[in-house]
């Protein structure tokens, strides 16, 4: 393959383990075009997805992982208009057999209702399995330790399993942009099988609408018979253990706000006037904005437009249609065929019904940029989508979305997303040519009183869910942190009722995260107050022992967390203990003393790199903090730190955390901590509350009779989550209430 020289790559920004948020799509939100004169440059990429998840990802510190649009070159990843890319390559066959193959040629046709017939060829499936292979790749390496990865649509519906079996630790969601058939269409698929399985890798599997997540679900049962219960799937993961796996509709929407702002420019509603003005100033302006796809029903829509010229029931004098047909999949053979089609029939009925003053229809083959469109969208008075099928049809919201001065009709296809919620619109069926004139006639007749109640209804659909809403509840319902109520949920109520009863209860607790909310300086962090007196009532209870268990230093943990006496602490993660008898001091070995004079020195050099960036000193390892610098340039640091301490002090235990990144000389980690802890107290049975990924080592230390909390989202070994330290407080009040009550009035047990 030949590589790229630009633009200037940043490889500074492709870190392994570097991110906790990855999107993963074929399409980047950017193509790499190379124009005739030799000039390069990237260009915003074509299609809705891009448009959808653009203003998310500029809002996140994660990457974005996809394909920059040309064949045979690979790019080294870079930062654009502040969204991390990290481009996967394709070769020109994979181009043609993954792409404009299988993609655009198999399951487009056959996920939209074959609208066009679909072709099955086996190596087309092979290229599909080896492209998907490659970008869970990319998006495993590139993923941190229980990072969310979102898997976007129908060309990588392989990657959810392939990922959940390189990457157990990950939190794996899929959005499907387009359609999801009905069963006896789906069933044509030869690899039917092996696409639900690759989708049921995900935690979370999204689609537009919910009939799509029915014929889902259904095809699951049909192909599988794997139990479901509303939008819950019973996956089987083949150790006696069911996953729980959502599949269920997510409406994606558009930045409302942001075309409304557009729209509101001046400059803008003077370009809107100067289009008017270019085609002669028609008493109505009709605009169609579609890729030029089968899909979009533009033949149906000239059919009747041309119908309506013919029969006079609308004249050009008075109305123009501008059809902007966006270039789309143009190697693939149905696409060509299309165009052709679709410029033959604009020049018959431009050469019949023209006049030298007025067009019928401007036809314009062209991509434009965002300003463009809402001066189109502003200068037309009848918005027409008449797709035969269509996943959403962001064009429709977007309409909606600048029409600010309630002018404006939108007729929509009853077979469009948009169309569940755009109740307000007229809406058509393409099919039916009579019925799609009279409702052209009607929406170009409307009054304008009609028009503003119609549109101020989709306005205040499309502003409520808008992008941004979309989401987020799409990665509430990902990660749990929509559904973890506030407070202790039943579960763990009872879970809790039962532990109290324990012989000899051992109650182990993280500290930052968990006791005390997460804070920018580790030495400002403290233990909410209300916690730090339960701890109290806990740590004086009869046949109970408190234990802190942390990655802090022991000496920075005492001063934070001033804990009640006769509690045991576990600092470094669990290389210090501080049992009853005095405090566990390590001797180091005058090699590890070496390797650490060799760690201070790289470190310091490493955070002097960037502004926030600071280093920590542990008895027995260093951590280097990057919460206070941008998630990029914090990722840079830590692999700089980490490739040189490799290199240099290659017997160095490394582990990540929120924001930071340890070193130690001597290894050790919170579940070892919590075996040590747990012989010392001679405890029946543990409670173990942590929200970090170094916590994972003590509920993985969990035995049967024990409990584990984490707190917050992520993934977890833990059977119980709460939601904030607030919850953690509230959990330890009543874990003291239940223990006072099982073993009567307080009294130190040592
Ligand atoms: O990447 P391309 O092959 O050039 O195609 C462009 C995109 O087209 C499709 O868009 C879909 O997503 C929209 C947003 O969810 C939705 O409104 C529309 O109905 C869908 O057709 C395709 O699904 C994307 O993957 C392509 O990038
Ligand atoms: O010349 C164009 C034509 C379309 N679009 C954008 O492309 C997206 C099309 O999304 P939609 O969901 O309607 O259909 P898709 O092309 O994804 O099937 C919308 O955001 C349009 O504003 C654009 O920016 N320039």
């Amino acid at each position: 393959m030949q590589h790229a020289p630009e633009p200037t790559p940043s490889d500074d920004l492709y870190i392994d383990a570097a991110y906790d948020m990855i999107v993963v799509s074929n399409r980047l939100p950017v193509d790499y075009e190379r124009a005739p004169d030799g000039s390069t440059t990237w260009k915003g990429s074509p299609g809705g997805l891009v448009t959808a998840l653009e203003p998310i990802m500029r809002t996140t510190e994660g990457a974005w992982v996809g394909w920059a649009g040309v064949a045979d070159m690979e790019f080294d990843p870079f930062e654009h208009d502040g969204i991390s890319i990290i481009p996967v390559p394709l070769s020109a066959d994979e181009l043609e057999e993954y792409y404009e193959g299988f993609s655009n040629d198999t399951l487009w046709p056959l996920y939209h209702d074959v609208i066009a017939p679909p072709s099955f060829h086996r190596e087309w499936w092979d290229s599909y399995v080896r492209v998907n292979r490659r970008f869970a790749e990319a998006a495993a390496r590139a993923a941190s330790h229980g990072a969310v990865v979102w898997v976007q649509d129908y060309q990588l519906q392989l990657v959810p399993r392939m990922l959940r079996e390189s990457r157990p630790d990950l939190v794996i969601g899929f959005f499907n942009h387009i359609p999801f058939p009905a069963y006896g269409i789906y069933s044509q698929l030869p690899w039917r099988r092996q696409v639900v399985d690759g989708l049921l890798g995900a935690d979370v599997i999204g689609f537009q609408r919910s009939a799509d997540a029915g014929n889902f679900t259904r095809a699951v049962r049909r192909l599988f018979g794997y139990a479901t219960r509303g939008t819950v799937i019973d996956v089987p993961d083949g150790n006696d253990n069911v996953r729980h796996v959502v599949a269920r509709h997510f409406p994606i929407s558009i930045d409302a706000a942001g075309f409304e702002e557009i729209a509101r420019r001046p400059e803008v509603q003077a370009r809107a006037k100067e289009i008017r003005a270019s085609l002669g100033d028609p008493k109505t302006i009709i605009l169609g904005v579609d890729r030029l796809d089968y899909t979009k029903g533009i033949r149906h829509r000239l059919k009747a437009f041309g119908e309506l010229l013919r029969d006079e029931r609308l004249s050009v004098e008075d109305v123009t249609l501008v059809q902007v047909a966006s270039p789309s999949r143009e190697r693939v053979e149905t696409y060509r065929l299309l165009r052709d089609e679709i410029e033959l029939m604009v020049g018959r009925l431009n050469g019949d019904h023209s006049t030298l003053g007025h067009q019928a229809i401007a036809y314009l083959h062209h991509g434009y940029p965002r300003e463009e469109m809402v001066a189109l969208y502003l200068a037309a008075d009848v918005m027409l989508v008449t797709a035969l099928r269509d996943g959403m049809n962001l064009v429709a919201k977007e309409y909606v979305a600048c029409r600010f001065d309630e002018r404006g009709v939108l007729l929509l296809s009853e077979f469009t997303g948009a169309s569940d919620e755009l109740r307000q619109a007229v809406l058509v069926n393409p099919h039916d040519i009579e019925g799609l004139k009279d409702a052209i006639v009607e929406a170009i007749e409307m009054p304008q009183r009609e028009r503003a109640r119609r549109m101020r209804a989709l306005r205040k659909r499309v502003r409520e869910n808008d992008v941004a809403n979309w989401s987020a509840t799409f990665l509430k319902t990902l990660t749990g942190s929509g559904i973890i109520a506030p407070g202790v949920p039943e579960g763990l109520t009872a879970a809790l009722n039962r532990i109290a009863g324990t012989e000899r209860l051992l109650v182990a607790l993280d500290f930052d995260g968990t006791l005390a909310p997460l804070v920018d300086r580790p030495e400002d962090a403290r233990a909410t107050k209300r916690a730090r007196t339960a701890i109290e009532r806990l740590a004086a209870a009869d046949d109970t022992r408190v234990a802190i268990v942390s990655g802090r230093a022991l000496q920075s943990l005492r001063e934070v967390a001033d804990p009640p006496q006769g509690t045991l602490l576990s600092g470094s993660h669990g290389v210090e203990l501080q049992l009853d008898s005095g405090g566990v001091t390590i001797d180091l070995r005058d090699a590890e003393l070496a390797g650490l004079e060799r760690l201070t020195h790289i470190l310091e050099e490493v955070a002097s790199g960037a502004e926030g960036a600071w280093v920590e000193w542990k008895p027995a390892g260093l951590a280097l903090h990057t919460r206070r610098v941008p998630a990029n340039i914090g990722a840079t640091l830590q692999r700089m730190a980490r490739e040189r301490v490799e290199a240099e002090v290659p017997e160095l235990s490394v582990r990540g955390g929120k924001g930071v990144l340890e070193f130690s000389v001597r290894p050790g980690d919170k579940g070892e901590a919590l075996t040590r802890l747990r012989q010392h107290a001679g405890s029946s049975a543990v409670f173990y509350v942590g929200d970090d990924v170094t916590d994972e080592d003590a509920f993985a230390a969990l035995e049967y009779e024990d409990v584990g909390v984490k707190v917050g989202q992520g993934k977890s070994l833990a059977t119980h989550r709460v939601k904030s330290t607030e919850d953690v407080a509230e959990l330890l009040e009543r874990l003291a209430d239940a223990r006072d009550m099982a073993r009567g009035r307080p009294s130190r047990w040592t």
